[in-house]
């Protein structure tokens, strides 16, 4: 055991705050505790749809090395373990288009996997398309408590609170990270994290094959096949706030899906329920560090995942892990008693305590 593990806390409890959680906890040099408002299967990341494929989230060179890390780790780490206790399927993926695409996407040479679809794989009605053979899609509520399982098992401890002034839980740990997803919006006041509002339709056929045609970013139309039921969506309402299903909306995705092939008409299929989430979009995904108080604390960035956070969710997690590092090396040491916001923030203590394993 390592006597000198370093205090974190991460903030969300999302994919994100969760992976970065459980990498950190695997190097055993780390207390790690997860503060978040909502919890699994409160999150939006228990929302998504959630298919392996780089979507709706920048900058696409690095999206496109974050995805294939991550698919890596799904390769060696959870595929594994079995469909059972990960909810993770392995599935191939074909993204279709009705008219030519000029170019292939930026993260493509990323993915060894990626190619273009050849004619024979095409559906009707369709052009153009690309494929990654060995794509994969979770069973998102069952992922998510598989991920809470084992960042516990791995000494990780979670507390629902929410973080109303970004400093409060520096009173407790050098090393802060911000996993907040659209939360980011209040917490360290980014206006450049927005909503993108995703709406989904659980039915209870599965099929084979991962469709999605993208030929409109903003009336998307994909069927998602997972380990119980497929998921067809979506919308992509940008600063759309509204958590509530729309009946139009459901309409709508149920006309787009019929599109893709007949065997998707509404004849043909039982909608279980229906689910909204609101992405965390954001220009570029956040990844980086913050020295705040003069360098005796450390904030890691890792917000903005827009609809891709499962994709990214590994990739972005090793480089926290190397963020922490580097940031912890050049932390100034902490004399808390200088920090003039210290006793204010100390009053908050006696009523809500936060106690690692080596206090
Ligand atoms: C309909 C839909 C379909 C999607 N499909 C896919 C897909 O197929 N593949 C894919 O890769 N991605 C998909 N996504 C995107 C994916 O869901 C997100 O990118 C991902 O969930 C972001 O994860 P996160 O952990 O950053 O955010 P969240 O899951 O939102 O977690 C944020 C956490 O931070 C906490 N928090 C926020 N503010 C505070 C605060 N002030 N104090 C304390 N805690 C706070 C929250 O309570 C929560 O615990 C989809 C999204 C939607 C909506």
């Amino acid at each position: 055991m390592n006597i000198h593990k370093k205090d974190i806390i991460i903030i969300g409890c999302g994919c994100i705050g969760l992976s970065a959680g459980v990498i950190l906890l695997k190097t055993g040099d780390y207390n790690v505790k997860i503060w978040a408002k909502d919890l699994p299967p409160n999150t939006t990341s228990n929302k998504a749809a959630a298919l392996w494929y780089p979507f709706l989230s920048e900058p696409l060179d690095k999206v496109g090395r974050w995805s294939q890390e991550t698919m890596d780790y799904f390769k060696k780490e959870i595929i594994p373990l079995g469909v059972e206790k990960t909810g993770t399927l392995t599935k191939k993926v074909y993204e279709l288009y009705r008219t030519p695409r000029a170019q292939l996407p930026e993260w493509s040479p990323f993915v060894p996997s990626f190619r273009r679809m050849k004619k024979e794989e095409m559906l009707d009605g369709y052009i153009d398309g690309f494929t990654v053979e060995d794509g994969f899609v979770m069973d998102t509520d069952q992922y998510m408590d598989w991920l809470v399982e084992s960042f516990k098992a791995l000494g990780g401890s979670i507390d629902q609170r929410e973080v109303v002034d970004i400093r409060e839980p520096f009173i407790y740990a050098d090393i802060v990270i911000n996993c907040s997803g659209l939360g980011a919006r209040e917490l360290i006041g980014d206006r450049l994290v927005y909503p993108s509002r995703g709406q989904i339709i659980v039915v209870d056929n599965t099929r084979d094959i991962s469709l999605m045609d993208e030929e409109d970013e903003y009336q998307l139309g994909y069927v998602i096949p997972r380990v119980h039921n497929s998921v067809l969506g979506g919308t992509n309402q940008q600063h759309n706030y509204n958590l509530e299903p729309s009946k139009k909306d459901t309409e709508e995705i149920l006309d787009r899906v019929a599109k893709i092939s007949p065997q998707f008409e509404r004849k043909n299929l039982k909608i279980l329920g229906e689910k909204v989430g609101l992405r965390p979009s954001r220009y570029s995904i956040r990844l980086e560090n913050e020295f705040m108080q003069d360098g005796r604390k450390l904030l890691v960035h890792n917000y903005g995942h827009g609809g891709s956070g499962f994709t990214v969710s590994w990739g972005c997690a090793l480089d926290t892990l190397k963020l922490v590092r580097k940031g912890a090396d050049k932390l100034k040491t902490s004399n808390k008693s200088d920090v003039p916001w210290y006793s204010l923030l100390n009053k908050r203590r006696s009523s809500s305590s936060c106690s690692f394993v080596n206090d």
